[in-house]
């Protein structure tokens, strides 16, 4: 018999997500059943998603969230014993699947992790999972970056934000990121983005404008609101606008979002393509989203970092955490 210890939402969140909100139980599994496999949590990934999702969570269900877990035991041929699987298993340490979408709500199928070689399995989770596809797909997909252009990113220092500058300078492009620490600017440039720029000075917009005298032709837009609009002020004829988030919205109360400066004169005369996407769009693509960023990663252009929490009973900690900006790169929870 083998005991799951899961995480499920005991209160619906209100505005900033608490500790409170979750509450840590403990299930036994029952025995498998043919077709079905078990595996054991190695990390988990806490995502903004899991804060935008949340009127569709309910409460007393497990929360929902992506892992890399390694399979103990099997009645399934695509999914054997010893092999490392990425799926949408909830905040849960140990799951047992047939293999199919585990989730209504996100449906994706548990896949197994291709092989990185020396490269850590948390990386399925980040730069070679749904962080480096949702960089690499939005930002060439939709900016469509030709060499020689400006580029600014916000939420930057973040885990798609910073895959997203490297992408950039790849392209030959000219990177501005936009965050909100000076620790972060500070890191920022030491993976190569030409300007870092930290929104919480007041005279950000100022460095902004000094940074982009020629305007800005692709803005990756990771958080939304007034940020976004003074950017999307800056934009040249022809621009493209890739919305991959609001992140300054989702503690908000529908009733209750922040009123940000009208972009659409912007958008109008300067001929903006504005468009916004969730990367399931390209599921069919998958995999070679995830083989550009290991050969990127193994040629050395491109650099990842994890943020990482110990112990799966800090889940909610690790959430909030970034949530609150405490993450540089993809914020993950190693059990
Ligand atoms: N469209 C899609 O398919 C997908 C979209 N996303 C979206 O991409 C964005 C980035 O996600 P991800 O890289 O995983 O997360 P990050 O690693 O970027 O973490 C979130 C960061 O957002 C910043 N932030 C938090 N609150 C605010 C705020 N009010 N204003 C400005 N910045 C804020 C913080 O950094 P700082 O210190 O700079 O404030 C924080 O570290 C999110 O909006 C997410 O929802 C993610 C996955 C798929
Ligand atoms: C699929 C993820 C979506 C967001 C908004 O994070």
């Amino acid at each position: 018999m083998v005991r799951t210890k899961k995480f499920v939402l005991e209160n619906g969140f209100t505005n900033m997500p608490k500790e409170e909100d979750f509450k840590l139980i403990e299930e036994d599994l029952p025995e498998l059943k043919e077709g079905e496999f078990l595996a054991e949590a190695l990390y988990l990934s806490v995502d903004p998603y899991m804060r935008a999702y949340a009127h569709r969570l309910k409460e007393g269900k497990t929360m929902i969230g992506l892992q890399v877990a390694k399979i103990l035991k099997s009645n399934n041929k695509e999914f054997t014993v010893g092999k490392y699987v990425v799926g949408h298993f909830g905040w849960a340490t140990h799951t047992i699947s047939d293999g199919l979408s585990t989730n209504a709500d996100y449906p994706q199928f548990p896949y197994i992790m291709p092989d990185f070689g020396q490269l850590p399995a948390s990386l399925s989770l980040g730069a070679l999972g749904p962080t480096g596809n949702t960089a690499y797909f939005g930002f060439t997909e939709i900016c469509k970056p030709q060499a020689g252009e400006t580029v600014v990113i916000t939420a930057a220092a973040g885990a798609i934000g910073s895959h997203v500058g490297q992408i950039a300078k790849i392209k030959g492009c000219r990177v501005i990121g936009i965050t909100g620490s000076d620790e972060k600017c500070k890191w920022l440039k030491s993976i190569g983005f030409d300007v870092a720029i930290n929104y919480k000075n007041s005279t950000w917009i100022n460095a902004l404008s000094e940074a982009t005298p020629r305007g800005i032709d692709c803005y990756y837009d990771n958080v939304g609101g007034e940020i976004s609009s003074s950017i999307i002020q800056r934009m040249c004829k022809d621009g493209r606008v890739a919305v991959c988030g609001s992140i300054s919205s989702y503690n908000c109360d529908v009733h209750s979002l922040p009123k940000a400066t009208m972009i659409q004169p912007w958008i109008v005369f300067q001929q903006l393509e504005v468009r916004g996407f969730v990367t399931k769009k390209w599921s069919h693509r998958w995999m070679e989203g995830i083989k550009e960023n290991l050969k990127w990663i193994q040629e050395g252009k491109l650099r990842y970092k994890e943020t990482v929490t110990e112990g799966f009973e800090y889940m909610p900690r690790a959430f909030i955490g970034l949530l609150n900006g405490e993450n540089i790169g993809k914020a993950i929870v190693k059990v």
